[in-house]
């Protein structure tokens, strides 16, 4: 398993970028016990470079290194510094923006403008956002009876697990970070095993803010390993993921089968995008076409159904088609590419089957379908029509370019259809009418509800799912609580 830690690799464009390969571990970049794991570069399908990977007793030292500095150093860090220490790692973000955004393109094939703009953009405010809670976070004091003084207290879980995805590799890893060390506790993330470079930059800014060693620890592995190893561990008190509803699942096993640590689920969905015939159809059109469009349809949250009133399904469609045929696919590191290739092999075959599968249930195939190119996994903006809400396309996650359309007659039928899903992650709707609006937000079963917009994101605002879309809020303040435990103290007064 001997490779040195530092490889360096390329981007279209000629760039060079050196990067660790190595877990960290302690503040150190230390070789793993693993397998060696190749990551791919999903727009020439050729390696980018080897990382190693955490075998069990990798994952115990990463979690034992964590629980030393919490138990000796971490929880007597005043709030304040935490907070101090934060900022610092966001600061040193934003200098090196540009490194980590090249890193998520690369390894994830999004457009490198798209991951410098949103995604790390995003992450440092994050930072800032939770940075700003650190030394907020407090209980109070709850007046019982005269002799006695009783208050709460936030307390730090400890250490906390967190098993992050590939599709926002950057973004999904700083929305645990960042409340995850505002509220005090130690943290062992293992990146997804198909993007892992990002976090290893990002893991050199955590030793250079001056985060005590142990406080952040970054490894990669493979799911059913390292995952697992991590999800099961005994000393790890909470585990935030975010991935399939599959694996969702598995962590469900494994904290039942180990100490009941606390959960917190951020899973897959279906969310519906309702156009109503009293929208204002070109605007909806614009976000509906981002709502599913954005991230190659690799967001969670993706708007991949879309329900239009019948009365105005040519119209939108016209409009609907004409937003999807300004998209330009390409190579993530031109300038204008909005979309670049899927993940992997396995993801763009399993999109292609979904493409085929919608058509033979009935589906209208009204634009794209096909690969784009013939290099790398690029997939045309997909649209199918004429889907009824019982057709596979319309009830799996497809997690591609591609959007199921039907259309409904009245709003209670497009909120019955809308709620016929086992997923509850978002949903949005279009209307210039306030009672239709507030109707069927409040109608959604969906833990984030769009009007007259979709795909909005701001680190003040919770965003977690319903039903099998998970539970947990991530961001704002609401996310401090999945970091938190509280505990309260009654205090007997002396001679009363
Ligand atoms: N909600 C979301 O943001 C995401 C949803 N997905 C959905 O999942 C489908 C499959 O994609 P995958 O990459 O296979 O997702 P996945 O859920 O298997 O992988 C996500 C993360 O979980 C880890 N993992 C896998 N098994 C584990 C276990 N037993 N214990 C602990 N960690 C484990 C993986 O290594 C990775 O880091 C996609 O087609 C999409 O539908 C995938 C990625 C993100
Ligand atoms: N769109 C950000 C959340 C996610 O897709 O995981």
């Amino acid at each position: 398993m001997a490779q040195a830690d530092i490889q360096t690799v390329r981007t279209s464009k000629g760039q060079e970028i050196k990067v660790h390969t190595h877990l960290f571990i302690n503040n150190e970049f230390v070789p793993g016990n693993g397998p060696l794991i190749e990551t791919i570069n999903p727009a020439t399908e050729e390696v980018i470079c080897s990382v190693h990977s955490a075998d069990e007793s990798d994952v115990n030292a990463a979690v034992k290194a964590a629980k030393t500095c919490f138990q000796s150093t971490w929880r007597k860090v005043s709030p304040s510094e935490k907070g101090r220490l934060i900022n610092k790692l966001a600061d040193l973000m934003e200098r090196d923006k540009d490194e980590i955004a090249v890193l998520d393109a690369l390894d994830n094939g999004k457009a490198f403008t798209v991951a410098r703009d949103v995604d790390v953009t995003d992450s440092i405010a994050c930072f800032r956002y939770f940075a700003g809670w650190a030394d907020k976070i407090h209980g109070k004091t709850i007046d019982t009876t005269f002799d006695k003084l009783c208050y709460t207290r936030h307390e730090p879980l400890g250490v906390v697990g967190a098993v992050i995805p590939w599709n926002y590799p950057t973004m999904m890893a700083v929305w645990k970070f960042a409340p995850a060390l505002a509220a005090g506790n130690t943290i062992v993330m293992k990146t997804s095993e198909i993007t892992p470079l990002p976090l290893y930059k990002f893991a050199e800014l955590v030793k250079e803010a001056g985060f005590p060693a142990g406080v952040v620890n970054i490894i990669t592995g493979y799911g059913q390993t390292t995952g697992s190893y991590l999800g099961c561990h005994p000393d790890v008190s909470k585990m935030a993921f975010t991935g399939s509803t599959v694996t969702g699942r598995k962590i469900m096993e494994s904290s039942a089968s180990s100490n009941l640590k606390k959960l917190q689920l951020e899973l897959g969905g279906k969310s519906a995008q309702i156009v109503c015939a009293d929208a204002d159809l070109a605007s909806a059109a614009t976000w509906a076409c981002g709502g599913i469009f954005n991230n190659h349809g690799q967001s969670c949250n993706a708007g991949s159904r879309i329900l239009v009133q019948e009365d105005v399904f040519d119209k939108f469609m016209e409009l609907f088609i004409a937003e999807t045929k300004k998209l330009v696919v390409g190579d993530p590191f031109d300038e204008d590419t909005f979309q670049g290739p899927q993940i992997s092999k396995l993801q763009f075959d399993k999109i292609m089957n979904y493409i085929k599968i919608g058509q033979e249930e009935g589906a209208v195939l009204a634009h794209g379908g096909k690969r784009h190119g013939e290099k790398g996994y690029y997939i045309e903006p997909t649209i199918l029509t004429h889907c009824k809400n019982n057709f596979r396309v319309m009830q799996e996650e497809i997690f591609g370019p591609v959007v199921a359309i039907a259309t409904f007659k009245t709003i209670e039928e497009a909120i019955e259809m809308a709620n016929d899903s086992e997923y509850g992650l978002a949903g949005g709707v279009y209307t210039s009418s306030l009672d239709t609006a507030i109707t069927v937000s409040n109608e959604m079963q969906a833990g984030t509800v769009w009007v007259n917009c979709f795909d909005i994101f701001d680190q003040s605002t919770p965003f977690g799912g319903y039903k099998q879309s998970g539970f947990g809020k991530e961001l704002g303040k609401y996310a401090l609580q999945e970091y938190t435990q509280v505990k309260v103290v009654k205090i007997q007064r002396a001679g009363l």
